[in-house]
């Protein structure tokens, strides 16, 4: 794909990995539909990806109703007239123990609120908004490419039964849309970080900064450019669909 004058919609674009990649890709010289629950920050990403001479639209929606999932991508199609790629980014971490026990004594178990809130924004919001572009790029006729972000955790990381089950998810549904969708000249692939600086990390502890890096073979965490040049890498090559590629400083869980 050249990305010069095309349409790029990245959900979760208000902050942290995909707001990297909404002004990777408007440097690049692409359009780009952006999609988030924070209307205030989203539209300061909109303005600064604008500074780049692109189009840039902010659409506040929520990716776990289905209802506004399908209206901005109809919205999105209306507004830019077109939709060549879709990036998956927004998701969340409500971490817990399956059981926890305390002085031999179940302490504590993973709610049920929070498993459902993680596949809810995570897997469920996945899938509407690749059905909702998948059905906008078949429409449009000129193909497209879908990239689903996961994580090094979908191979299960301890803490994480909820997060690891969605990223796994997420990893197969764009093994299914490449082989569902090409066809219909539509590729699809994943992403899966390792451990990468944002401003969340950006607050925690210096000491827990240097726990987490001294695990990783790189002896650094990944910064949010690394993941938006995979981003462009993937949406440039025409013959990427179906894989996922780890971004992880050698970090494999
Ligand atoms: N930061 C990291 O080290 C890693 C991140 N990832 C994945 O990368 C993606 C982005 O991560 P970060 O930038 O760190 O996260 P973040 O928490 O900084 O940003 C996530 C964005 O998604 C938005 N969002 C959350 N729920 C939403 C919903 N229901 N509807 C619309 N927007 C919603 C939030 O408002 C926020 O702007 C996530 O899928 C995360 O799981 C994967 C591996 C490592
Ligand atoms: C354990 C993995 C690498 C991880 C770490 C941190 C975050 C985050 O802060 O959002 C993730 O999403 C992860 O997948």
């Amino acid at each position: 794909m050249h990305l010069p004058g095309k349409v790029i919609a990245i959900t979760g674009a208000a902050q942290g990995l995909g707001k990297a990649m909404a002004l990777y890709l408007a440097q690049k010289g692409a359009h780009l539909a952006l999609i988030d629950m924070n209307a205030e920050a989203l539209e300061q990403v909109a303005t600064a990806c604008r500074d780049f001479g692109v189009k840039a639209e902010a659409f506040t929606a929520n990716i776990t109703v289905e209802a506004e999932v399908e209206t901005v991508f109809q919205r999105i199609v209306a507004k830019l007239e077109r939709l060549d790629g879709l990036i998956n980014n927004a998701g969340i971490i409500r971490d817990g123990l399956l059981v926890k026990v305390k002085d031999g004594q179940i302490d504590s178990r993973l709610s049920l609120a929070d498993w459902n809130s993680v596949l809810s924004v995570n897997l469920t919001g996945v899938f509407l908004c690749g059905r909702e572009a998948a059905t906008q790029m078949i429409k449009l006729g000129n193909g497209g490419c879908m990239i689903n972000i996961s994580s090094i955790s979908r191979a299960g990381n301890i803490g994480q039964s909820n997060y690891s089950a969605t990223k796994a998810g997420v990893a197969a549904l764009a093994t299914t849309w490449a082989k569902e969708l090409a066809r219909y000249g539509i590729r699809a692939a994943a992403i899966a970080p390792g451990f990468i600086a944002t401003d969340m990390t950006a607050s925690m502890k210096p000491e827990i900064i240097a726990k987490i890096e001294s695990g990783i073979p790189a002896k650094r965490m990944g910064v949010p450019n690394e993941i938006a040049q995979t981003v462009a890498f993937i949406l440039e090559n025409d013959y990427i669909s179906g894989r996922v590629i780890e971004v992880d400083g050698a970090l494999r869980l």
